[in-house]
């Protein structure tokens, strides 16, 4: 079904209060959100959003949902490398702030910190241009899943070195048994759904 811009409406943020846009954030990701096994490796049960983001309503659910728990606390978006980049880029535009990208290594032309880290299938290292942010300025960290933590760990750290605050850590996904909250602990972090 091909959903028209005009009809692309979910419920609009000033309709319903964060439980309408979290419920229909809920909804959608329990419908949509794929779970395929052993992808990328054997053992690993993969969740995959793309079915959620390409879901006009539910891509607007939960970008407004993600966004909702941290208003009115955050001054620019970070969005982690690549998943979080579809996040952050439409939370930014929606709350008027800017989007600043957390990559991973050698992407970044100018001046970096980085950042290396353990994923549930492998390792990653993050980059953060040192110059792309005010000092003092406060970011919102957006991604898609929250598996160990070992990927937000590393960008709130490279947010830290640069001179940002962090103002909260949101993902549409926690995966509750691998414990990235606890890693995160201290750190405001909400999650759309946690399975
Ligand atoms: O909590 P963690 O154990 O760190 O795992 C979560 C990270 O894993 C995935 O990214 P991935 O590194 O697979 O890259 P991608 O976004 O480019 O697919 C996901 O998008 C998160 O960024
Ligand atoms: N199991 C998983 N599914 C989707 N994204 C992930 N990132 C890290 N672990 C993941």
């Amino acid at each position: 079904m091909t959903i028209s811009g005009a009809d692309a409406g979910g419920t609009p943020a000033t309709a319903a209060g964060p439980t309408g846009l979290a419920a229909d954030a809920t909804d959608a990701i329990d419908r949509l959100c794929a779970v395929v096994p052993d992808f990328p490796s054997p053992g690993i049960v993969f969740r995959d959003l793309t079915p959620v983001f390409s879901d006009a309503r539910a891509f607007r659910a939960v970008v407004d949902a993600v966004a909702e728990p941290f208003a009115g606390s955050f001054d620019a978006v970070a969005g982690v490398e690549a998943r979080g980049f579809l996040l952050a880029a439409a939370v930014a535009y929606a709350t008027g702030t800017g989007v600043v990208t957390v990559r991973k290594a050698g992407k970044l032309p100018r001046a970096v910190y980085s950042a290396s880290y353990d994923l549930e299938y492998g390792q990653a290292t993050l980059e953060l241009h040192q110059s792309d942010l005010p000092a003092g300025a406060r970011v919102l960290v957006l991604d898609d899943v929250l598996a160990t933590g070992g990927t937000l760990v590393a960008a709130c750290a490279l947010l830290e070195q640069a001179g940002a605050v962090v103002a909260g850590c949101g993902v549409v996904l926690e995966l509750g048994d691998l414990g990235g909250r606890a890693s995160l602990a201290g750190r405001n972090v909400h999650a759309l759904r946690t399975v």
